[in-house]
């Protein structure tokens, strides 16, 4: 765990760079720090690694302040990659990536089969390029190589500096997949610092907005997406952020928790007059009456009940089950509106964990949370 405690920052002794900034870094997240430029996201990241000394306040890595560590042993234990790479054009990518555990004084055929081994993880043919020297590669292999080498000696903390900015949008996309990919496989805990808004939202576990050297919110992309704590987090977002990313949407934001329901065994009649009072022309089905742990065991609509209106029929004989179209409460609004768009009901059963009904997402919650989202149709116009 990473955590800086009250620490500020100041260059000349006047204005503070970073001001009494706090933050907790579990083990094995992935926290992007973004803000606008000059806000102090790269002067609170070189903290960690003592490339900056805090003015005051502790930072601690696994509880121990880093200041107590030995500078040299904290940096070759924390992976550092920038935006420009950084790697030594008269030295060949073998020996790039063999730099810190050449420092560590690993042998030969061990650095140069991590080496390898990097590359290949670095998606790189690794014989091909290890003899290679960089300026025989594309921006996004070197990109690559940058990261390699952060990671030669197997660190526990990786600090990376707007290390795609400096890459064309395809190229960039297809190394945030890989990085993804690579933090789900290694677990390492990443401090990541951009200022661009959608690729934080693709990384983070959290992110932090950074404002004037102070942190105006830390959570996760999708509370920050839904309940931006100030006009500047909502401004950094961009007002139709929603909009845009309504993969960040689950089902159990656009459900609505009151919806027409009737029991397994309830008549024709009784949902019938379920739909009148709630002007609605279907109905979830549940397992049993009551209110609390109702399983959804199907739908039906006004005109199944038109045609199945004898007394003696009960739900379950004219339902379509709705085993095929059940929802978990965490699937995002474009699956949702997929399965919607193959099924022939207007009401759809969101479940929790335990298969209990939770919700029903129906035209009229889409609507609402369109309305809500809309970057053009101000609410309650419609
Ligand atoms: N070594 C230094 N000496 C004096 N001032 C510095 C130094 N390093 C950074 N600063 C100042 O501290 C402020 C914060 O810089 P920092 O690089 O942390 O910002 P940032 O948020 O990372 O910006 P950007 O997105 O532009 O990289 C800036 O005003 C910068 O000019």
């Amino acid at each position: 765990m990473i955590e800086l405690k009250n620490v500020t920052k100041s260059f000349d002794g006047k204005n503070k760079v970073v001001d009494n900034l706090n933050l907790k870094i579990e083990k094995g997240e992935f926290v992007v720090l973004i803000g606008e430029s000059g806000c102090g996201k790269t002067t609170t990241m070189k903290m960690i690694n003592l490339l900056e000394k805090p003015t005051k306040g502790e930072i601690l890595i696994d509880g121990e302040s880093v200041k107590s560590k030995d500078v040299k042993d904290l940096r070759r234990n924390i992976g550092y990659v920038i935006q420009k790479v950084g790697l030594f054009p008269h030295m060949t990518i073998g020996e790039n990536i063999e730099l810190v555990p050449t420092l560590n004084k690993w042998s030969k055929e061990d650095k140069k089969e991590r080496a390898i081994e990097l590359l290949e993880l670095m998606d790189l043919p690794g014989e091909d390029f290890y003899d290679r020297y960089p300026s025989e590669l594309s921006g996004g292999q070197q990109q690559r190589i940058g990261i390699a080498r952060a990671l030669a000696v197997n660190p526990d903390i990786i600090l990376m500096d707007e290390p795609f900015s400096a890459l064309d949008p395809i190229t960039r996309e297809k190394l945030q997949d890989e990085m993804m990919k690579l933090q789900d496989e290694l677990g390492k805990t990443i401090v990541f610092v951009t200022h661009d808004m959608d690729e934080a939202l693709k990384l983070a576990d959290k992110i932090a907005v950074i404002k004037d050297g102070k942190v105006i919110q830390f959570d996760t992309p999708e509370e920050i997406l839904k309940n931006p704590k100030d006009e500047f987090v909502e401004y950094f977002l961009g007002k139709d952020r929603m909009w845009k990313t309504p993969e960040m949407l689950l089902a159990r934001d656009i459900m609505k928790k009151k919806f027409g329901k009737i029991g397994i065994n309830g008549s024709p009649a009784r949902a019938i007059e379920i739909m009148k009072d709630r002007e609605i022309n279907t109905l979830i089905v549940v397992d049993k009456e009551g209110v609390n742990r109702q399983k959804p065991v199907g739908v039906v609509t006004r005109n199944m009940i038109m045609k199945n209106t004898l007394h003696s029929i009960k739900m379950k004989d004219i339902m379509e089950s709705s085993n095929d179209f059940m929802v978990h409460e965490n699937t995002n609004m474009v699956e949702v509106l997929n399965i919607m768009s193959k099924i022939n009901f207007r009401s759809i059963p969101i479940v929790n964990d335990e298969g209990f009904l939770v919700g029903a997402v129906t035209p009229v919650s889409l609507l609402n949370v369109i309305t809500e989202i809309s970057p053009t149709i101000e609410g309650g116009e419609l």
